[in-house]
């Protein structure tokens, strides 16, 4: 039976779910319920503070889990994020109110508010700074404005809460973050199989399958244009002169994909969902 340890709460949550219950697994009716078993599918999840996740897994008491890159820095677990699930985006970034820093060595001893304080640690270690750190909660981009620090160090994704409290964002990136799948065995049986399965949620929902007619002198140009994951499928028409392609694009091209098939001569360009994949 795999352990599966699943967001319960949060910006992560939502998506985890929706993204296993896709995947073909039977997660929790009941939203408060801490666990549930998918018997039908060898799985038992566990529902936990996203925070918490990494250290689960860490130790050994959980096989996988999902949570986010930055969380799974900040635990200091042994987990290894063994693949990147496209969700929760978002990038670790200082920020201060205009003008007041530039550059890393300008944080010297200033105090510097978040809820990642051994994300940041170590950060600044590797780079030879020392501040004051001062851990919170959440609500970080208050911490300026309020007086318990200079400045922050936190989640940015369109970056509008720090602006509302007129911070700027300045310094290095401190990560690039993003929902992972972590593990300490990662060659665990079963592992394979629940990666495989998010893997294909995420081609489905990040590409279409595109098909389309098109003369076969303008063909070379045409699958130029959708050269498919491993190569177009071809199928031949009545009309000899003519080929039909099938190919998947990505999702955000495709009707960028459609305008340049079109200017090549490819007509009869259809647009359809992928339910499910395995690649
Ligand atoms: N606005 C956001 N956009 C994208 N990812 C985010 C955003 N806010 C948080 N995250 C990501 O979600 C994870 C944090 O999970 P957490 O449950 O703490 O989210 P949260 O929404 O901040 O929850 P909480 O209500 O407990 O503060 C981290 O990986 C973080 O990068
Ligand atoms: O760049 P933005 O699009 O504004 O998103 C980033 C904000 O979203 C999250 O806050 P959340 O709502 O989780 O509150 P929290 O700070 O209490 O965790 C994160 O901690 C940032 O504050
Ligand atoms: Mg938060």
């Amino acid at each position: 039976m795999l352990r599966v340890a699943v967001p319960n709460k949060g910006s992560l949550s939502e998506t985890a779910a929706e993204m296993l219950a896709e995947a073909g697994y039977a997660g929790r009716r009941d939203p408060r319920a801490l666990s549930a078993l998918d018997s039908r599918n060898d799985v038992e999840f566990f529902y936990l503070r996203p925070r918490d996740i990494a250290t689960y897994v860490g130790s050994g008491a959980l096989d996988v889990g999902i949570t986010g890159r930055d969380l799974l820095l900040d635990s200091r677990s042994e987990a290894r994020e063994i693949a990147t699930l496209d969700f929760a985006q978002s990038t670790f970034r200082f920020a201060a109110p205009p003008g007041r820093f530039a550059e890393l060595s300008d944080l010297a001893g200033v105090r510097i508010a978040t809820s990642y304080p051994a994300l940041v640690g170590d950060f600044l270690a590797r780079n030879g700074v020392q501040v004051t750190m001062v851990g919170l909660d959440g609500a970080v981009e208050s911490a300026v404005k309020l007086g318990v620090a200079d400045a922050v160090a936190d989640v940015v994704e369109t970056g509008s809460t720090l602006r509302a409290q007129g911070l700027e964002i300045f310094g290095p990136v401190i990560l690039d973050s993003t929902a992972v799948l972590v593990s300490a065995k990662p060659d665990l049986p079963g592992i394979a199989t629940l990666q495989r399965r998010l893997q294909g949620v995420l081609v489905a929902r990040q590409y279409v399958l595109l098909d389309y007619d098109v003369p076969l002198d303008h063909l070379e140009a045409a699958t130029k244009i959708t050269p498919g994951l491993e190569s177009p499928t071809l199928s031949p028409l009545h009309d000899p002169q003519w080929v039909a392609v099938r190919a998947m694009v990505p999702r955000a091209e495709t009707n960028h994909v459609m305008d340049e098939l079109y200017e090549v001569g490819a007509r009869a360009i259809l647009v359809s969902a992928i339910h499910a994949a395995r690649i």
